[in-house]
C-alpha cells in the first residue's frame, strides 16, 4: 500500500509554508507522497480575489518541485467541491493507497462548518498541523469538542495506517508564519506570469483549462 497525505487548499498562491508542513508531515507520518489538492473553489471562500485554477496549479507545481509532492487539480475532474465527496471518490479510484487528511489548525477551527465533517473523520485519519495564531481557537472549536476523544499521541503518528477511525493526531512543527493572505497583500497579481500557461495535471494527465 502506498501511504499518501492529502493537503487540500486554495493555494492562492502556494508558498513555502505548504512545502515545509508537507515535508514535516512526510517524516512524522512516514508518507510516500503528499498530494496537494488544489481546489477549484473552497465552498466557504468568496470567489473574489481567487486566481484561475491553472495559475494556482502551475505555481503549486513550481513550489513542490524536487519534493515528493504532487500538486493536482483532481477535484476538477472528479467534479467534487466538498471534501467528503472528494475523499470518497479518491478511495474508490485508488484502492491500493492509504490516505490521511492533513490540515492546518486554522482549518480545524472551522471544520464543523464543512459538509458531513464527522463523516470525513470516519473515512480516514486526520493530522492537524499547528499554525501560529490558530492553535487556541482550534483547540476550543466545536469540531475539537467531538474529535478530542479520538486523539492519538504524536509519538505514535507513523502507525496511522493501523488506527481505527475516527483518529486525530496533532503535529507540532516549528511554527511557520507564512500565508497566502500575506503574499496576496504583497502582490495581488502574483498570477499574471501564468496567465497564458497550459498545465497538465500529474495525476490525471489532462490539461487543466
Ligand atoms: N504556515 C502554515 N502552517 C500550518 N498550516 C498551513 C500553513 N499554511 C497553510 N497551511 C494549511 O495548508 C492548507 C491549505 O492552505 P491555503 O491554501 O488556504 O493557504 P493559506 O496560507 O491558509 O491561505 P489564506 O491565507 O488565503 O487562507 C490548509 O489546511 C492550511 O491550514
Ligand atoms: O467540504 C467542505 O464543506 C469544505 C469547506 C471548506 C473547505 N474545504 C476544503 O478545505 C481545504 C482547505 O481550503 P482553504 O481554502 O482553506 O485552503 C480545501 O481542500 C477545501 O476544499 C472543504
Amino acid at each position: 500500500m502506498t501511504r499518501i497525505g492529502l493537503l487540500g487548499g486554495s493555494f492562492n498562491p502556494a508558498h513555502g509554508g505548504h512545502r515545509a508542513i508537507s515535508l514535516f508531515a512526510r517524516d512524522a507520518l512516514d508518507l510516500d507522497e503528499i498530494w496537494w489538492l488544489v481546489s477549484p473553489g473552497n465552498p466557504l471562500k468568496p470567489t473574489k480575489g481567487m486566481a484561475p485554477l491553472p495559475a494556482r496549479l502551475a505555481h503549486a507545481r513550481k513550489v513542490a518541485r524536487r519534493a515528493p509532492i504532487r500538486a493536482t487539480a483532481i477535484e476538477r475532474q472528479l467534479r467534487t467541491r466538498y471534501t467528503i465527496d472528494t475523499l470518497r471518490a479518491l478511495r474508490l479510484r485508488y484502492p491500493r493507497h492509504d490516505f490521511i487528511w492533513l490540515m492546518g489548525a486554522d482549518n480545524l477551527a472551522q471544520f464543523s462548518q464543512w459538509k458531513n465533517w464527522r463523516g470525513i473523520a470516519h473515512l480516514m485519519p486526520i493530522a492537524v498541523i499547528a499554525r501560529p495564531g490558530y492553535d487556541a481557537v482550534a483547540h476550543g472549536s466545536e469540531a475539537m469538542s467531538w474529535l478530542r476523544r479520538f486523539v492519538r499521541p504524536a509519538r505514535q503518528s507513523a502507525d496511522w495506517t493501523n488506527w481505527r477511525v475516527p483518529a486525530l493526531v496533532l503535529l507540532r512543527f516549528r511554527p511557520d508564519p507564512r500565508s497566502a493572505t500575506l503574499l496576496r497583500q504583497a502582490d495581488p497579481l502574483w498570477h499574471r506570469e501564468y496567465e497564458a500557461t497550459r498545465v497538465r495535471d500529474p495525476l490525471t494527465r489532462r490539461y487543466v483549462v
